[in-house]
């Protein structure tokens, strides 16, 4: 059973739970869910954007704890004060630290900056949760979902109001990427090995349609990668362990985007 398997067998049993405790029609009627949600895809195409988005993450399957004292309020507002153009906030508790907590306190502190709800998402009752706890931006995984469950998600994203970022490994997960999505991200870290690598961007980076705005994702540590996956098109680099593992995430991010 691979790391996936196990954190979806774990996710399915979440969600079933939660449907249980918290009805859909409550979460439709949470204030947040009427809101407009910022757009990722503009502030990545704006000129001069950083391109950073920024994770609040405390613990990962890789590395074990990372950083279980940083206060999200605290981190994500240095985020967005450093010039992220984008944050993004774990909300998976068993395997990564997060909460739904965490994504209501983020959006509090950050009205205006789009938020990605980091997560595993396996069903439409996720992207409600989604909506109401104040997120802008999903995040589906090919990797984890069927051709026709990505298509039912994104285009229930899409009514929502939210952008749909879609996360491929390799040539073979394209064909799930479909006409809802708005944003294709490409994960360096192999999920077998975790190991990561820029190279595996770059690699894919030919193949995505000029259509969607791409994201390069995980491992990213230095701002050579980023002026190098900028030459290949990129216009998103998610980083999260590079800044978290810091005393002051929201301090190394300041350095990273001052530098770039
Ligand atoms: O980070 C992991 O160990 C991991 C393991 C299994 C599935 C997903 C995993 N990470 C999710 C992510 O996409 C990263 O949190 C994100 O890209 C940031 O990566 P990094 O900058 O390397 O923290």
């Amino acid at each position: 059973m691979t790391i996936l398997d196990k954190i979806i067998e774990a996710k399915k049993e979440e969600v079933a739970h939660q449907k249980q405790v918290v009805d859909i029609e409550v979460l439709q009627d949470i204030p947040d869910f009427f809101r407009d949600c910022n757009s990722l895809k503009e502030n990545l195409l704006k000129a001069g954007s950083s391109g950073i988005i920024a994770e609040f993450k405390q613990r990962s399957p890789s590395k074990g704890d990372i950083n279980l004292s940083a206060r999200v309020e605290d981190v994500t507002k240095a985020y967005a004060d450093a010039g992220a153009a984008g944050l993004s906030v774990l909300t998976e508790k068993n395997f990564f630290g997060g909460s739904q907590a965490n994504l209501i306190k983020a959006r509090e502190i950050n009205p205006d900056i789009p938020i990605l709800r980091k997560d595993f998402m396996i069903d439409p009752y996720q992207l409600v949760e989604a909506k109401a706890y104040g997120a802008d931006v999903i995040l589906l995984i090919a990797a984890c979902l069927s051709k026709e469950l990505a298509l039912e998600l994104a285009e229930d994203a899409k009514e929502l109001g939210l952008e749909v970022l879609m996360e491929i490994h390799n040539a073979e997960e394209l064909e799930i990427v479909n006409d809802f999505v708005d944003m294709v991200g490409v994960n360096n870290r192999n999920l077998k090995t975790f190991d990561v690598s820029v190279e595996t961007s770059v690699e894919l980076s030919k193949l995505i349609p000029e259509k969607f705005v791409k994201i390069s994702e995980s491992g990213l540590a230095g701002v050579k990668e980023i002026h190098y996956l900028r030459e290949h098109g990129f216009k998103g680099f998610l980083i999260g362990e590079t800044f978290m593992k810091t005393q002051d995430p929201g301090k190394a991010c300041k350095k990273f985007i001052q530098q770039l």
